[in-house]
This record gives C-alpha cells, structure tokens and sequence, in this order.
C-alpha cells in the first residue's frame, strides 16, 4: 500500500542503506510498509549478488515481496533476528536524546512488527523526512480483539484519547489485522510521556499491541534529497 509521505527516492535511499548493514549469514526481521519495501528489494539484490541471508516477515505484505525477490524465509518459532528493519509513522527525539521513540501501525501490522523488533539484536528504522517529528503526536494504532472494542474506546476515552475504529478502504466495515483483530486509531494530541501511555495502553484488557514503540530503535536511516542521514540511538 502506498501512503502519504516522503518520495519514492527517499524511501529507496533509506531502505538501501539499511539492506547495507545486513552481515553475511544474518537472520533479518522484514518490516511493513513502502519504506521497508524498499528495505526488502536492495536486500532481495543483495541475495541475489550472494549474501547470504534468511527473512522474518511482519506480514502477509512482507513475505509475499520477500518471497517475490528470493529472500529465504524463517520463523520467530526456528530463529531470532540479529538484525530487524522497518519504517515508521512517526519518530521523535532524533538527535535531542537517546529515546527515538516511533509511532508504527499504519499498515496495521504493529503488532507482529513489535514482536520481530523487540527480538532483534539490533532494530534499524527506515524513514524518510516527513516522519520526524519533535514530539509523538500523531494518532496511535491499536490492535484489539473485536469483541474488546467498546470497553476498550472506553478506556482510552477515560486515558484523555480520541479513540476512532480504522475503516477498511475497499470493504465496507473496518480494517482486519493479519492477526483477525480490528484497530483503533487514538489521538492523544502530543505525548509527553510516551513510555508511561505505553503501559497505561498496553495493560488494557483486550488490546493485542499498540504501535508505540519506546526505546527499541537502535538507529534511524533517513533518505533525503542528496543521500542518507543515519542516526545511531546515543546510549
Ligand atoms: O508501521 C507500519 C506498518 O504497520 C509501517 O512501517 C508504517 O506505517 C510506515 O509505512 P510507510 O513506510 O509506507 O510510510
């Protein structure tokens, strides 16, 4: 799916330099997303140059182009990730401190993405330079079991968010994960405490995963018009 954001240019730019830190023999988690997309075709020539390499895919989007451009695939189930790449919605703090913290779900595939990232010795998010931000502020996804939906808008309606069901664009009725759940955009206006929302969303009863992700990016590579800015998280 191809959304808003930074030109097909700078997305290729970023997820180039990402493909390039893949090691020889790495088990590398795939993202979701036009950016990671990119991410997964340079690596995909990479492997067709020799690297070897096996995928983790974060959905059904990413094991179908993994498959498509030869990448062989694993599982959480028979290996980690030494390394795990993918894009972002949002993402903060570059270069201010060492937090780096993302707002990731637009493709509603937060929840497996999370899962692939936390695993990983080393998570590389791909980005292009709309997605910067000073402060988190953009709406964050939340995955939620269907028959969870009312109590849990309830819930996030009493933690000061605006909780709206994601609309599927060509099916009427809402978005289904890969997973068989439904997702909640919530607006919190601009997050102070991103770690504490973090807790107070993720312990609601009913919610699979929510697309904030704290202190797991470990660098950020942005494609710009002339090249790539790489931000490595300063801890
Ligand atoms: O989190 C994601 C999917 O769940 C994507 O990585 C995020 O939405 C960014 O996508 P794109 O690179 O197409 O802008």
């Amino acid at each position: 799916m191809k959304r808003p954001g930074g030109t097909d240019e700078q997305k290729r730019r970023a997820g180039e330099s990402a493909a390039r830190v893949v090691s020889d023999g790495d088990v590398a988690g795939l993202g979701t997303g036009s950016t990671a997309a990119a991410a997964i075709r340079a690596l995909g020539r990479r492997v067709d140059a020799g690297l070897d390499v096996r995928g983790i895919p974060t959905s059904y989007q990413s094991r179908s182009l993994a498959r498509e451009v030869g990448i062989p695939l694993t599982t959480l189930d028979d290996a980690l990730p030494d390394i795990a790449i993918d894009g972002a919605d949002q993402v903060a703090g570059l270069g201010r401190d060492d937090s780096a913290d993302l707002i990731k779900g637009g493709g509603a595939a937060h929840a497996r993405e999370k899962l692939v990232a936390a695993a990983a010795d080393r998570f590389v998010v791909v980005a292009d330079p709309t997605k910067l931000a000073d402060a988190l502020d953009a709406p964050v996804p939340i995955e939620v079991l269907s028959d969870a939906v009312p109590a849990v808008e309830a819930a996030l309606s009493a933690l000061g968010g605006e909780p709206t069901l994601r609309a599927a664009e060509r099916k009427d009725g809402p978005v289904v994960t890969d997973n068989g759940n439904l997702v909640v955009d919530c607006a919190f206006g601009a997050i102070d405490d991103p770690a504490a929302l973090s807790a107070d969303v993720g312990t609601l009863p009913g919610v699979v995963e929510h697309g904030l992700f704290v202190g797991l990016a470990d660098e950020v590579h942005v494609g710009v018009a002339d090249g790539v800015d790489v931000y490595p998280r300063e801890s």
